[in-house]
């Protein structure tokens, strides 16, 4: 009995001991899930600030909610929340890019802003305190709203004080961008000798802040000098062929001198030669009647001297004629060699002119015109024995930094001086030529993987070891270089392309620097 009753107490406890068991859990679940409604809560509301901005995250937060409604789910939720955060932190990187983009355009604008003439002194100190303030990063896009606010305020206040003026407005950025292609133009054409001066100063202009008529002056010049340009090629070839007429008129002519001449000589010897054949009959006939030897001799005498007259007469005509035949062969030699003098120094104009086209007038380098030819003989060359071709693509960083603070001209001088260490830090079978504005291509055969990054990093380290200095002021200027090699199947159009991406991932690695694709 006792036994019994200790088993019976023993089994009460137990099941004191499992319904507060029971009693615990249904707590903690009741607890987590409240916490859990609290999450899903806090997903909802951040759903609603993201929404919008990246689909994807849109659809994994509504996602991840429903995953809270259900607790069994809740296993699958960690690798969302993995995935989740990836995605925040690209959009938060984005967003700041975003940002650092939005802000650049408001200091652009300004500064555009600033460049409107009619604009009064105190709009511009109030543009310019604003872009000193847009000139500080930007933190959250609540930032940069009212931003976009006040430089719209500011636009406003210009477009009415330009439609209240009668002053025309003397500054757009259209005009500056005009002004930015003519220069760009300009830099392309080959200019003569005589020329470059007056374009240096025109590119000086095109570089300041110029007016609709000083850019309509700088078109016309320009214009007027192509045309004089092509009116002298024109004459120069005007000139040879009149020369190569006149020349040609003298021989026919001397020719006809000398036909006439020799017809004449022709009709002169005729008739001597009938003369002489008649004097001949003469002497036998008066031989054939002569009475005595005395009669005969007299007669033989007589008939004789005409005879050597008449032969004395021949003899001086064909004399003549030879002087003849001799001045009129000298004319056509001084002719000839007249003529071909003339045609050498015409092909001699006719090459330079050739050469001219093919060279960049301003670095002296090979043009773009000469780089695809040459591309085409080096990929013919690769066709053929597929030894290794490189592209490579450099550009010059922050150039346009050197035209800003020192102006065009240096900007040019050290184009010159740049393209002429590349060409002089290139063996003979390598070529290089300028591409355009501050880019250069360079092609570069039979130089393996290993050595091209050597090669490229000492033409690199070359350019920046020279010693510009600009206004007193010691300046470094760097390449940033893009290389590839051309593979199998490839045209080298697009081992061009993929040396290019290469450099266009230079330029975002920092700069001055080479990337091989
Ligand atoms: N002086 C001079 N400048 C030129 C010539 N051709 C192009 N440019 C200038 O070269 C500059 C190129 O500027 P960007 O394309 O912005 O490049 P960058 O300043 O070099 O900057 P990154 O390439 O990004 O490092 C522009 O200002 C052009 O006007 C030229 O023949 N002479």
């Amino acid at each position: 009995m006792k036994d019994a009753n200790a088993g019976l107490s023993q089994q009460t406890l137990m099941k004191q001991k499992l319904e507060t068991a029971q009693i615990a859990l249904a707590e903690l679940k009741e607890d987590r899930n409240a916490k859990l409604r609290a999450l899903s809560g806090f997903i909802g509301h951040l759903s609603l600030a993201c929404k919008g901005q990246n689909l994807e995250l849109d659809n994994k937060l509504a996602k991840l909610r429903a995953s809270f409604s259900d607790v069994d789910r809740l296993d699958d939720i960690l690798p969302e929340l993995v995935d989740i955060e990836r995605i925040l932190k690209r959009q938060y990187s984005h967003v700041m890019t975003k940002l650092e983009q939005g802000r650049n355009g408001l200091v652009k604008f300004s500064r555009q802003l600033q460049r409107v003439e009619s604009v009064p002194d105190k709009l511009r100190k109030e543009v310019n305190y604003f872009k000193q303030d847009v000139g500080k990063p930007f933190h959250t896009v609540w930032d940069y709203i009212p931003k976009v606010e006040q430089l719209i305020s500011f636009y406003e206040q210009t477009l009415a004080l330009c439609f209240d003026s009668e002053e025309p407005i003397t500054y757009l950025p259209k005009y500056r961008q005009l002004a930015h292609e003519l220069a760009q133009m300009i830099s392309e054409i080959d200019f003569s000798k005589a020329q470059r001066d007056q374009v240096l100063v025109i590119k000086e202009q095109l570089a300041t802040e110029i007016d609709i008529d000083a850019l309509l002056e700088s078109y016309q010049t320009i214009l007027s000098m192509l045309l004089e340009n092509i009116a002298k090629e024109k004459s120069a070839s005007q000139e040879f062929l009149f020369a190569l007429n006149e020349a040609l008129m003298s021989v026919r002519d001397s020719i006809n001198e000398s036909l006439n001449q020799a017809q004449r000589n022709q009709q002169l010897k005729n008739q001597l030669n009938k003369d002489i054949n008649s004097q001949v009959d003469n002497v036998e006939s008066g031989l054939a009647v002569a009475d005595n030897m005395e009669q005969m001799k007299h007669q033989v005498i007589e008939q004789l001297a005409v005879l050597r007259a008449s032969l004395n007469r021949k003899e001086a005509l064909e004399q003549r004629e030879v002087a003849m035949l001799k001045k009129s062969v000298e004319t056509l030699r001084n002719e000839i060699n007249e003529l071909t003098s003339e045609t050498s120094s015409y092909k001699e104009k006719l090459f330079e002119q050739q050469k001219l086209n093919l060279l960049d007038s301003l670095t002296q380098l090979p043009n773009r015109a000469a780089l695809d030819e040459r591309m085409e003989q080096e990929y013919r060359h690769y066709q053929r024995n597929r030894n290794p071709l490189w592209v490579a693509v450099a550009d010059i960083d922050h150039f346009k930094a050197i035209n800003d603070s020192f102006g065009h001209s240096t900007g040019d001088k050290t184009l010159q001086v740049i393209a002429m260490a590349l060409k002089n830090s290139l063996r003979d079978t390598e070529f290089v030529a300028r591409y355009g504005g501050e880019e250069f291509v360079l092609l570069i055969p039979d130089v393996s993987h290993n050595d091209i990054g050597h090669l490229l990093n000492r033409v690199r380290e070359k350019i920046k070891n020279i010693p510009f200095k600009f206004k007193n002021q010691r300046i470094t200027v760097t390449l940033s270089i893009g290389a590839a090699k051309i593979i199998e199947g490839e045209h080298i159009l697009e081992t061009f392309e993929r040396a290019d991406a290469a450099l266009y991932k230079a330029k975002h690695e920092n700069r001055d620097r080479v990337i091989i694709d």
